[in-house]
């Protein structure tokens, strides 16, 4: 299938005054229409950076030093401000994680959604409002004529999380980038928040991409897993495949490191170690290598590493596969 969402060789860095940060290199992965995709990685992997990236958000620090994002064939890098701003919402909307400070505190919830309903439609001021009103409905906010009138800080964190991806689903988007979108939330809420999305993924056939550190969660939800480690790839393929037999020993370590996923309480542990400084000139072609219990010389050699396909739809970037 074609996919909807393909980005190539992205590579993305940040002027610090402490340094340049490598944040992605040569990141690579597709996303295809109405597919669930989980992007997992510990802090720093560059999670965020990716979705800032789709969408066009990136820090003014940030050089997109190559690649492309290609959105149904279209380079979106290549696209004129005006059309990427025109593509926003349309093409991808994103739920972001601490619902409550994503949402303006001084404007009333169903102001802030018709604001989007409006900037993305001709629909004159009623017909808005009746829309602001269907979208609190689908999201599943309880009397929604009164929480319409609300501001953030009188709804729960889990209210402004379904207000939050009642904005993203405002403008009809192709793609929802979904990033952490359960942190922070009770066990309950974080259920019904996941439900809603996976609900959006089979009706109507959006994209998902669901950026998140838990693992857990995201092999119950995803499709498909691209498992990144400071701004690589190091694996991506469907969900049971990872689970069943993970490739790239990082995320192999990180099926050891989730209780559920682990096996036994005496196979559980931690990653060892910790993600390489972003700053460092001298970044190994393998960036876990320093952590890897795999290593071995010829990891070290020179020369970027391949992200390869070693299954069908199972690819892994690695010199030492198991
Ligand atoms: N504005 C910035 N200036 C400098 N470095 C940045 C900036 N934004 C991100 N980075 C760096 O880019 C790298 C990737 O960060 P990113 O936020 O994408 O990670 P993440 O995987 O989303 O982590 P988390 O799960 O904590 O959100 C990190 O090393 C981070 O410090």
């Amino acid at each position: 299938m074609t996919p909807l969402l393909s980005i190539r060789a992205l590579s993305v860095e940040f002027d610090t005054s402490h340094g340049t940060v490598h944040a992605l290199d040569r990141l690579s992965f597709d996303i295809a229409p109405g597919e669930i995709l989980g992007i997992i990685g510990e802090s720093g992997s560059g999670k965020s950076v990716t979705a800032y990236a789709v969408m066009g958000i990136l820090d003014r620090a940030a050089r997109i030093t190559g690649g492309e994002i290609l959105f149904r064939g279209e380079n979106l890098l290549a696209m004129a401000p005006r059309a990427r701003d025109a593509w926003r919402g349309r093409g991808a909307a994103m739920v972001f994680q601490n619902p409550r400070t994503a949402l303006n505190p001084i404007r009333t919830v169903g102001d802030q959604i018709a604001d989007v309903v409006a900037r993305h439609s001709g629909l004159s001021r009623r017909a808005v409002r009746a829309r602001v009103q269907e979208l609190l409905r689908h999201v599943r906010i309880p009397d929604p004529e009164r929480r319409a009138l609300a501001y953030p800080f009188q709804l729960s964190g889990g209210l402004c999380q379904r207000v939050g991806i009642a904005m993203a689903l405002a403008c009809a988007p192709r793609l929802l980038i979904a990033d952490e979108p359960t942190t922070g939330l009770d066990v309950t809420t974080q259920a019904a928040i996941m439900e809603l999305i996976r609900e959006r993924a089979r009706d109507s056939g959006t994209a998902v991409a669901l950026i998140t550190h838990d693992l857990a969660l995201a092999a119950e939800t995803c499709d498909r897993l691209v498992i990144m480690h400071a701004g690589h790839v190091v694996e991506a393929a469907p969900t049971a495949a990872i689970l069943s037999r993970p490739r790239h020993p990082y995320t192999a370590g990180l099926l050891r490191s989730v209780p559920s996923l682990a096996g036994s309480i005496a196979q559980l542990q931690a990653v060892p170690g910790s993600l390489p400084d972003l700053r460092r000139a001298d970044l190994p072609p393998c960036r876990f290598a320093e952590r890897c219990p795999r290593r071995l010389p010829r990891c070290d050699a020179p020369g970027p590493l391949a992200l390869e396909e070693i299954a069908p739809g199972h690819l892994a970037a690695c010199r030492n596969l198991p």
